[in-house]
């Protein structure tokens, strides 16, 4: 399962253009260069924070009835009122997602909201899309029908595309499989979006590049090789870059990350290395500086209990290409939808067929 997923994301055959510029910088390669890394995220947020996570404007003719004209009882404003308010922290949006792969439909009409400060896990059985709703929200999957928002805006395009407009918001998405470039050291791995992209000075660069990988308990890393690092120093290594972005170009706008089985293929004490770490870059926790972290929703794919247990407080269930059950981590084993119940005891007696 490990080996098939990394091959899907490790390789362009999924025809995307999204992988087209995921090539190390020439003057950066050395010998070969994994062509699965690739950072998502737009660095071109203008929106400040406060515009970023507010409701999108809402229109009193878009079916709800005026406050203004039609004097509706108190108790009818408020609880309008308090919809509004409940969806002011809004991050990401999920409606009616549908994805097919040729004549393959995997996600049949997927529908969630991701909070901002909220820590989310999505779990449920093998192949029922769970990456793929992941690459949709990052941008690098269109969905056939139904639409993505962030912060209340529909998403066009994909990450790359001219056409592709987040503001307001950073997206990250850290795969499975780390995908490093091998040819470049762990500083230019971390530093490659800002090398590549930015103007800024080397020095300060570096810096950052430093400063992010002592955020992720490595230090003193920075001119090994990937090939140098064991499996849970690679995902670290990931970690540190999608965390890392140009301050001098843009107002601070709240990033998201997505992981993408983050704790797959590592013994139980890494494992729980890595779900810390996962705790600690967000901003209710503190990195390994002892400094707030900077993430301000978090997303996790996995399969592991403990990363259930230890790294998100709410789950999303997929099942068959749907959202079957929501509810927080604590509520997960007591669950009586037979689903749920069947992939948390791991029985072979149950809905889920295999
Ligand atoms: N680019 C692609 N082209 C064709 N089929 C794909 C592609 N990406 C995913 N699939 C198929 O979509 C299905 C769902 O894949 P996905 O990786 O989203 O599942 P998953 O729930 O994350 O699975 P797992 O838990 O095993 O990692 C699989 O059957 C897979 O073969």
């Amino acid at each position: 399962m490990y080996t098939f997923r990394a091959a899907v994301v490790s390789t362009s055959s999924s025809g995307l253009p999204l992988f087209s510029d995921c090539r190390a910088p020439r003057h950066r390669r050395r010998g070969s260069v994994d062509p699965s890394w690739k950072t998502v995220g737009s660095r071109r947020g203008s929106t400040k924070i406060a515009c970023a996570c507010s409701a999108p404007p809402r229109s009193w003719d878009d079916g709800l009835p005026s406050l203004e004209s039609n004097g509706l009882p108190l108790s009818e404003k408020t609880r309008i009122n308090e919809e509004i308010d409940n969806n002011s922290d809004i991050l990401i949006e999920c409606r009616d997602v549908h994805k097919s792969f040729g004549e393959k439909e995997i996600l049949k009409g997927v529908s969630f909201k991701i909070r901002h400060g909220e820590a989310v896990g999505i779990i449920g059985p093998s192949g029922t899309g769970k990456s793929t709703i992941l690459k949709v929200i990052a941008g690098l999957l269109a969905p056939d029908k139904g639409e993505v928002l962030i912060c209340g805006k529909k998403r066009e395009g994909l990450v790359g595309d001219e056409d592709e407009d987040i503001s307001g918001l950073r997206i990250g998405l850290v795969f499975q499989s780390a995908a490093l470039f091998d040819s470049l050291t762990v500083r230019e791995n971390v530093g490659f979006l800002l090398y590549e992209k930015s103007k800024m000075q080397e020095a300060r660069i570096e810096e950052l590049v430093r400063e992010n990988l002592a955020a992720v308990g490595l230090k003193g890393v920075g001119e090994l090789m990937p090939s140098e690092l064991s499996g849970g120093m690679k995902k670290r290594v990931a970690l540190a870059r999608s965390l890392i972005f140009d301050d001098t170009q843009e107002a601070e706008v709240p990033e998201v990350l997505l992981y993408d089985e983050p704790t797959a293929g590592l013994d139980p004490i890494a494992s729980t290395v890595v779900e810390d770490l996962i705790r600690s870059v967000h901003f209710k926790g503190k990195d390994a500086l002892g400094e707030p972290g900077k993430i301000a929703s978090y997303v996790v794919v996995t399969h592991q209990h403990s990363t259930i247990r230890r790294a998100v407080d709410r789950l999303v269930f997929l099942y068959d290409g749907r959202v079957v059950w929501e509810g927080m981590t604590h509520e997960f084993t007591s669950s009586t939808n037979p689903i749920v119940r069947q992939f948390a005891s791991g029985s072979l007696e149950g809905p889920i067929g295999y």
